[in-house]
């Protein structure tokens, strides 16, 4: 028999053996994606803005949005409006900002002005201090702020160095976390964990099995929450992970895997034509 999700690097024991035993009805009625952006969905560039998107990608998404009656979410460290400049088509259910800002079923996170005011204390701080460093990239989103040396990678231990000693007095309610060629300042009241929990609750996530697809350190609360709530966790790229249930080389393979996975909902109908 065929199994129900397209072929994934697995790991012994994991929930997805139980997945793959689903009829392709019943999978479309038990299963809520989501999926992570960088690195992922598409592949990195040299700075935020100059990623290419895809143009299979948007078509994919939407596929599947609809075969899972919407339980689809994208979970990125992003800001929303970036999310929409990548994705101008198709206003979908997203958890940007590591959580901090939501778009969709489940209600907001509450901004609450403790950690607000921390990020606030920082910032001209870091507008201070980082400009005498060459190629650097400050990304302010808001709720999060980006500090990216993918042009200058030698700066990274001196960087979080500084990062670290500037954020000591703020450290009970900052956290930084460790991406790609870039330094993550966020609130420590919500993660990517938060939006997998928080959808998990409502329609049309409710009752589903989560899968969530990552390829960094900063969505391992996604993965966790995931398995908590019975689903599972597929790590893209070369690491592995013990979060990890399943493995795709690369965002490549992961948009041909879930482009596979949409034609396998609708019962062979090309999702991407
Ligand atoms: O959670 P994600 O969807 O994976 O987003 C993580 C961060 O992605 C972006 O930065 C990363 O991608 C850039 C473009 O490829 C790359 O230049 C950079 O070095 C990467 O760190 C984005 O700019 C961040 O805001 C996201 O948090
Ligand atoms: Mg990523």
């Amino acid at each position: 028999m065929q199994q129900a999700l397209p072929p994934l690097e697995l790991q012994p024991g994991s929930p997805a053996v139980r997945l793959n035993r689903l009829e392709p009805g019943d999978l479309r009625q038990r299963l809520a994606l989501f999926l992570d952006i960088d690195g992922t969905l598409i592949d990195l560039a040299r700075t935020p803005q100059s990623v290419q998107v895809p143009e299979m990608l948007p078509g994919v998404l939407c596929a599947l949005e609809a075969r899972l009656d919407g339980a689809l979410a994208l979970v990125t460290g992003r800001s929303l409006a970036d999310v929409d400049r990548l994705f101008p088509a198709r206003r979908f259910v997203v958890g940007a900002q590591h959580g901090g800002e939501m778009r969709g079923p489940a209600r907001q996170p509450r901004q609450e002005m403790a950690f607000v005011a921390a990020l606030n204390r920082l910032r001209p701080r870091l507008e201070t201090i980082l400009p005498s460093w060459s190629g650097l990239l400050l990304e302010d989103k808001g709720r999060s702020i980006a500090i990216h040396y993918r042009e200058n990678p030698s700066v990274a231990f001196e960087l979080k160095t500084i990062l670290n000693r500037i954020m000591a007095p703020e450290i009970g309610a900052l956290e930084l976390l460790e991406g790609k060629c870039v330094f993550e300042i966020k609130p420590r009241n919500f993660d990517k964990g938060d939006v997998v929990r928080a959808l998990m609750t409502v329609a049309p996530f409710k009752g589903r099995i989560p899968i969530f697809i990552g390829d960094d350190e900063t969505d391992r609360a996604g993965m966790a929450a995931s398995r908590a709530h019975g689903g599972c966790t597929i790590r893209v790229g070369d690491k592995r992970d013990l979060l990890a249930d399943g493995f795709l080389p690369s965002p490549a393979a992961t948009r041909a895997w879930l482009r596979e996975l949409a034609i396998r909902l609708d019962h062979g109908v090309d999702a991407a034509q």
